[in-house]
């Protein structure tokens, strides 16, 4: 998205002729009162009839097959997932990490019957993360990634938590279930965890982790030249201001996080200033020109963020920035890690919800910001940056 496409939207909406005061079109609060036309291609596509005809006319069966096939992943993606859960699970990659192995040889090391590891294998190739060459089972460059990039074990080995949330999507999606990842988060990070020390190490390390992932992207994305004092709210135990000194080594940081969070944060730079509060209830302090928020929004709903952002507003000179990073939906162009994994993932946590750039734009302008901005993300399933400016 280039770097002005949200206020561009949002201005070409409001000046249509008989506008209406901005709602954002899909959202809840859109008023819509008269149904719309099904589209010429849609009715197309809702002929059995036309279906035949366009199959056995070339170009355009290439169309329907393409399509056909994109279906049908979408139709298998849960299989999918748990075919590589199951790969993740015996250890398949780090074996074949260390050297390539036959059927045989690989079935001793996992405990699988060979047939069964033999339909496991040919899937893994299927997702391109093993190959078969010359008898051998090895790891393709995919495998490799992925066993490479910090938190993405730790991730799909965390999904059975959310998969069963969602093996009932109708009863889900109706509130009629109460999720278990709801009470996954806090128990991993409360005291109850104290009894499950792997566990809470385990998904403690894929939050930092993948918490640096989403510093670095951030980082590329903003420019903090001449900023003086950055402070992150809700920052964790220091990731984000730990790679942003690195990049910046005159920059001052202030961290702010609940107390208990703080208390095990390592004061890593004589600049960095550590401010125990909790935003729900405590003023946010003054004296940074740059304030951050990363994958916080998405974790509260609308009555807990609002208020926040007013007083990040408040606690910021004129001119001063604030930096949302967190995956942030594709409103009119739908993202499918943003606007089916994360958003799913949020709504099974129970507490926030994932917004799309217009969203995030209306209530940064409600709370006084001025000249919304997002620069183009680099990988939106890792994560999207909106700027803008206290006015
Ligand atoms: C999803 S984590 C994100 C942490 C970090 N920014 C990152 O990207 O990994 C949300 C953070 O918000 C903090 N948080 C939640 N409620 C808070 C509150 N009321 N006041 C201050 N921090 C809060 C949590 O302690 C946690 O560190």
């Amino acid at each position: 998205m280039a770097k002005d496409e949200v206020s561009a939207a949002t201005e070409k909406q409001a000046s249509a002729p008989g506008a209406q005061a901005p709602s954002v079109p899909g959202q809840p609060g859109h008023k819509v009162t008269e149904p719309g036309r099904v589209s010429f291609f849609t009715r197309i596509a809702l002929s059995p009839r036309l279906h035949e005809i366009f199959e056995r006319t070339p170009l355009f069966n290439r169309v329907t097959r393409r399509e056909g096939r994109a279906l049908f992943d979408v139709v298998a993606g849960f299989v999918h997932s748990q075919a590589l859960l199951a790969i993740v699970e015996f250890r398949i990659l780090h074996i074949l990490a260390e050297a390539s192995w036959p059927l045989p040889a690989l079935a001793d090391r996992t405990g699988l019957a060979e047939n069964r590891l033999a339909v496991l294998m040919q899937a893994g190739a299927a997702l391109k993360l093993v190959k078969f060459r010359r008898g051998m089972w090895e790891l393709a460059p995919r495998g490799a990634a992925f066993i490479t990039v910090p938190g993405l074990e730790a991730m799909v080995r965390h999904h059975p938590v959310l998969y069963r949330d969602l093996a009932d999507p109708v009863a889900f999606l109706k509130g009629d279930i109460e999720p278990e990842l709801a009470g996954f988060w806090p128990y991993v990070f409360g005291p109850l965890a104290q009894e499950d020390a792997g566990l809470a190490e385990r998904y403690s390390q894929l939050m930092a982790d993948s918490q640096r992932i989403v510093a670095d992207d951030t980082l590329r994305l903003v420019d903090l030249k001449n900023a003086k004092r950055l402070m992150d709210v809700g920052g964790g135990t220091g990731t984000f201001l730990r790679q942003a000194a690195k990049l910046h080594p005159n920059l001052d940081l202030t961290l702010f996080d609940l107390p208990h969070v703080l208390a095990v944060a390592e004061p890593f730079s004589p600049r960095l200033t550590l401010a125990p509060g909790s935003f729900r209830d405590d003023p946010i302090p003054t004296g940074a020109d740059v304030i951050s928020l990363v994958r916080v929004l998405y974790d509260h709903p609308d009555n807990v963020v609002e208020p926040l952002l007013k007083k990040v507003h408040d606690a910021l000179p004129p001119g001063g920035r604030i930096v949302v990073s967190e995956a942030i939906g594709g409103g009119a162009k739908p993202d499918p890690a943003c606007d089916i994994y994360f958003a799913f993932y949020t709504m099974a946590m129970s507490s926030g919800r994932t917004r799309n750039p217009e969203e995030i734009k209306k209530m940064l302008e409600a709370a006084g910001f001025v000249k919304v901005t997002k620069p183009r993300s680099l990988r939106p399933f890792i994560t999207s940056v909106i700027e803008a400016e206290r006015g």
